[in-house]
């Protein structure tokens, strides 16, 4: 973890998102979990400025762990399928922890939540005092627009897309691929920002041709979180197995999959 959390802050990041999807936060168990956030946040002490935890698939809130594990008990596996269930069930959980922002992870590949963003921020503004916004891992843009006008922070999640997320208005980036390609997700922000679009295109597409990649190691091991930690290996901070039921990488798969990372350039982006 001292390795990991070096690797990421010498690569400028200055935040942290823990026990989300690509951390197997669902797959640990709550001691498991407790046992992650403390040590991250021992590890991370002055080179990270926050750390954020994310509870389930559908919430992420700040520090405030203890409490909201308790809340946590409350969860019940359902698909919302009403804006007002899910501002009311998230209402009670924000309110354990009312002095931190309260984020909504919106990630409806994992969760199958599709409910309207810009209607539910509304609602949740209204309702949830400690709102703080959306991290939104959807591809749907012109809902995320709404969400940003509706005067909220957006944190956008899909990598592949970060150019056409920070476009349209995310105010920044929550993603697996900053673990290991930071560097490239620092330059496409300043690119944008300053107007140099076809340079950006050109960062995206890195990101592109990585996802192309793991996606491929991806399917072959039953997950791309553990494509994602096959990637940390190459790059000398070993994750331990992903959970079962994704695989390791054969020693055959390890070295054709590092094969086609050098193929695309990755090792002279990191
Ligand atoms: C489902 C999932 O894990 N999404 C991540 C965060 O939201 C992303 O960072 C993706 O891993 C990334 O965009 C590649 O698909
Ligand atoms: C990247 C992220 O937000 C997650 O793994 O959940």
């Amino acid at each position: 973890m001292f390795k990991q959390c070096k690797l990421i802050n010498i690569i400028i990041s200055k935040y942290l998102a823990v026990n989300g999807t690509t951390g197997e936060g669902k797959s640990l168990t709550k001691e498991e979990r407790k046992e992650v956030v403390e040590q991250w946040i021992k590890v991370s002490k002055k080179r990270i400025l926050d750390v954020t935890i994310i509870l389930t698939q559908l919430n992420i809130c700040s520090h405030n762990y203890y409490i909201l594990e308790s809340v946590a008990k409350k969860l019940i596996f359902t698909r919302f399928c009403f804006t007002d269930a899910l501002v009311h069930h998230f209402a009670e959980i924000a309110k354990s922890a009312p002095k931190l922002p309260f984020i909504y992870y919106h990630l409806p590949i994992m969760t199958g939540v599709e409910l309207n963003m810009e209607d539910f921020s509304y609602r949740a503004q209204k309702e949830i005092p400690n709102f703080g916004g959306v991290k939104f891992s959807s591809k749907d843009l012109p809902d995320m627009i709404g969400v940003v006008f509706s005067g909220v922070n957006v944190l956008f999640g899909c990598d592949e897309q970060f150019v056409g997320g920070i476009a349209m208005g995310a105010h920044g980036g929550v993603g697996s691929l900053y673990n290991f390609m930071p560097k490239v997700y620092h330059k496409m922000l300043a690119l944008i920002k300053q107007g140099s679009l076809p340079e950006a295109r050109e960062e995206q597409m890195k990101g592109q041709r990585l996802c192309r990649v793991m996606y491929k190691y991806g399917n072959l091991q039953g997950g791309n979180v553990a494509a994602l930690k096959q990637i940390m290996s190459y790059m000398g901070v070993e994750m331990g197995p992903p959970r079962s039921p994704m695989r390791e990488c054969t020693k055959e798969e390890k070295e054709k999959f590092k094969n086609e990372l050098k193929a695309i350039g990755f090792f002279e982006w990191i």
